[in-house]
């Protein structure tokens, strides 16, 4: 077997800061060239850490950091072949467009006529050239991520870490930038290492999306997998709208799990394997409900196409605001399921308040995992 070089390699990094917090436990990724990444996870669980580790601003207290095949744990940020970009851009305001791009060329000590010939390049990619002679305290949001994303790259990095870029950006101008930054991405093929606390923004982005949660990693994967066969209870509640039923496995029927939830017996698949008595949930994505009014009779109909998994619930709400429909429904457990779709498919009038319905799901869109 060859062993393949990759672009960028944790291996059981660890940190605990001189207070005794231990911000990352266990961290493992590979990462390929041109990929880009995503660190997603709620405030405190440890992205920003990972992500100055590899920048080499922070020491690393356990485990290899390997860069292209080598060990760069003591290596310093300089002389790492990583660029990052920080949530406040961290231009200097009274210097040029130009001159902030160049700065990390000088400190090289590049040669003029070279340097100059690097910025003009990355100005004309990034479409800065208007304002390249501008001090940057004089432009807009938009520009200074520009500018910063430009300062990043003219260093021609390997790996471009980027900690929470958009951040400070209104949301319109958050969704062309990211557009830009995919395509730039892809154009340069330069791996992106890209922290974010927006799920929306890491779906929409990244290859692959890592999910932190108390410096560990719960699930490593791309986004559409991550919406649809989350791994564990943490990513199904943080990723998506799920509803979740808690039970035991009792058993297998055409190929999918069948469940014993106080609502009923439910069938799901499951990523691994489960034995009978597993305590586990059944995760059920909003998108996969479907809505059946019972005035009519015909529950035993719904009930075979969804493969038994059938759920006898009631209206609370029913609204429809242009050309959504919005759901509210109350479970027999107590709990209100929100919904959305099209005003086709639930028409105005389509749910009297009150009226009961069946909620029905096929059993490969919904995922059984561990409890625990
Ligand atoms: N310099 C420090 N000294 C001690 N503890 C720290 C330090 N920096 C961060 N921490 C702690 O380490 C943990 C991880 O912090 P980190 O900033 O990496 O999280 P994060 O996921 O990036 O959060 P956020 O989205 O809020 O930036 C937190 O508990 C934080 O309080």
């Amino acid at each position: 077997m060859t062993d393949m070089i990759h672009d960028l390699e944790l291996y059981q990094i660890g940190k605990v800061y001189d207070n005794g917090t231990p911000a990352v436990i266990d961290f493992n990724l590979t990462v390929d060239k041109g990929e880009f990444i995503a660190f997603l996870g709620p405030s405190g669980c440890g992205k920003t850490t990972t992500l100055r580790m590899i920048a080499g601003f922070e020491s690393i207290s356990s485990g290899n950091l390997m860069v292209r095949g080598e060990r760069i744990n003591d290596i310093g940020p300089a002389q790492r072949p990583t660029s990052m970009i920080f949530q406040n851009y961290a231009l200097f305001p009274h210097m040029t467009v130009r001159n902030n791009i160049g700065y990390g060329l000088d400190v090289k000590r590049m040669e003029k006529a070279q340097r100059n010939a690097k910025v003009d390049r990355i100005l004309e990619k990034l479409g800065l050239e208007d304002v390249a002679d501008k001090r940057c305290d004089k432009l807009s949001g938009g520009q200074r991520q520009r500018i910063a994303l430009a300062r990043g790259l003219v260093v021609e990095p390997d790996i471009l870490l980027l900690d929470e870029p958009l951040g400070a950006l209104d949301a319109n101008l958050r969704k062309t930038i990211q557009s830009e930054l995919k395509l730039l991405q892809r154009e340069l093929g330069v791996t992106f290492v890209f922290v974010t606390h927006a799920q929306s923004e890491a779906l929409a982005l990244s290859d692959r999306i890592v999910v932190m949660n108390q410096g560990r990693i719960e699930q490593i994967s791309p986004p559409h997998q991550l919406y649809t066969r989350p791994n564990t209870p943490f990513v199904a509640q943080f990723i998506g709208r799920n509803t979740i039923f808690k039970g035991a496995v009792k058993g297998h029927e055409k190929g999918h799990v069948m469940v014993d939830t106080p609502l009923g017996l439910l069938a799901g698949d499951a990523n691994g394997a489960v034995a009978d008595g597993d305590a586990v949930s059944v995760v059920i994505p909003a998108e996969a409900v479907e809505v059946h009014a019972l005035d009519k009779g015909g529950r035993d109909a719904i009930a075979e196409a969804s493969s038994g998994n059938i759920i006898d619930a009631r209206i609370h709400r029913f609204d429809v605001v242009g050309h959504i429909s919005h759901l509210s429904v109350a479970l027999p457990d107590g709990r209100m399921l929100a919904l959305e779709a099209h005003v086709d498919k639930y028409p105005p009038g389509a749910f009297p308040v009150d009226a009961p319905v069946a909620l029905a799901f096929k059993p490969e869109n919904a995922t059984v995992i561990p409890a625990h």
